[in-house]
């Protein structure tokens, strides 16, 4: 049995004092011994985090990283920096880094190689927008994106690793997927996992929605057969987020 996975994506949001207060706030409401949480704070609000989390089960993680290990890359993280103050997980190429920071497929498959070399678990983030989806080619592009992702990946690896389907139409919008649509994707996923890999990897690697997940439709997308969690954002800073990991 996978166990699922909520992780809230703070986005560009809270500073480090304001993370501690929302931590404090959020502590009582997400405990839980079924679901993996994760709170993926800016980096400047990582040590503090790090430390508010203490005593508990919540698990922290950044938004982004580097693939190199150190050297001029001005305005960058590297992964030991994360690994040596405690962080375990990264989003990797979010559809906003995508889109603002110029990541590719490339990129994001160069981090997430990175990231598994430190043992950090990547969130590896997938998905459509809106043309894409009215075009009828959003399962070719994300099984794309996920082999990329991918490439070079050990099976071993493979298995820890998380991906976000997240369509870029349901983000910030209010509009979310349909728990059909969600499941439609989640499930090519975890096919492509399987004909890279193996039956094996396919059944143990993770599989979250994201995009306008919130209190009222987390349950419904959470049951579904290969959704194995979310990727939150807005609704990750509000007292909701503890109705989100206790969906059930
Ligand atoms: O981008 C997201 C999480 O990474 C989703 O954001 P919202 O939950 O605000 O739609």
């Amino acid at each position: 049995m996978r166990k699922k996975i909520v992780a809230g994506n703070w986005k560009m949001n809270k500073t480090p004092k304001e993370a501690v207060a929302l931590i404090e706030e959020l502590k009582p409401l997400v405990a839980s011994d079924d679901v993996e949480v994760v709170f993926c704070t800016p980096d400047v609000s990582l040590t503090t985090a790090l430390e508010a989390v203490k005593g508990t089960n919540i698990k922290i993680g950044a938004q982004n990283m580097y693939f190199e290990e150190n050297g001029a890359y001005t305005g960058e993280t590297a992964p030991s920096m994360l690994t040596e103050i405690g962080v375990g997980y990264v989003i990797i190429g979010h559809s906003e880094r995508r889109a603002y920071f110029a990541e590719t497929d490339e990129t994001v498959n160069k981090k997430v190689l990175k990231a598994i070399e430190h043992k950090l678990v990547p969130i590896i983030c997938v998905g459509e927008s809106l043309e894409q989806r009215e075009q009828g080619i959003t399962v070719d592009l994300v099984r794309l994106q996920t082999k990329i992702a991918l490439k070079d990946v050990q099976p071993e690896d493979a298995k820890n690793v998380v991906i976000a389907y997240e369509p870029i139409w349901a983000i910030g919008t209010g509009r979310t997927a349909t728990s059909q649509q969600a499941e439609e994707v989640c499930a090519a996923i975890r096919q492509v996992v399987s004909e890279i890999y193996s039956q094996e990897v396919a059944e143990a690697v993770r599989i979250q929605y994201g995009g306008s997940v919130n209190g009222a439709n987390a349950a419904e997308l959470f049951s579904m057969p290969n959704i194995d969690g979310g990727l939150v954002g807005g609704a990750s800073l509000k007292a909701e987020f503890g109705k989100i990991v206790n969906y059930k």
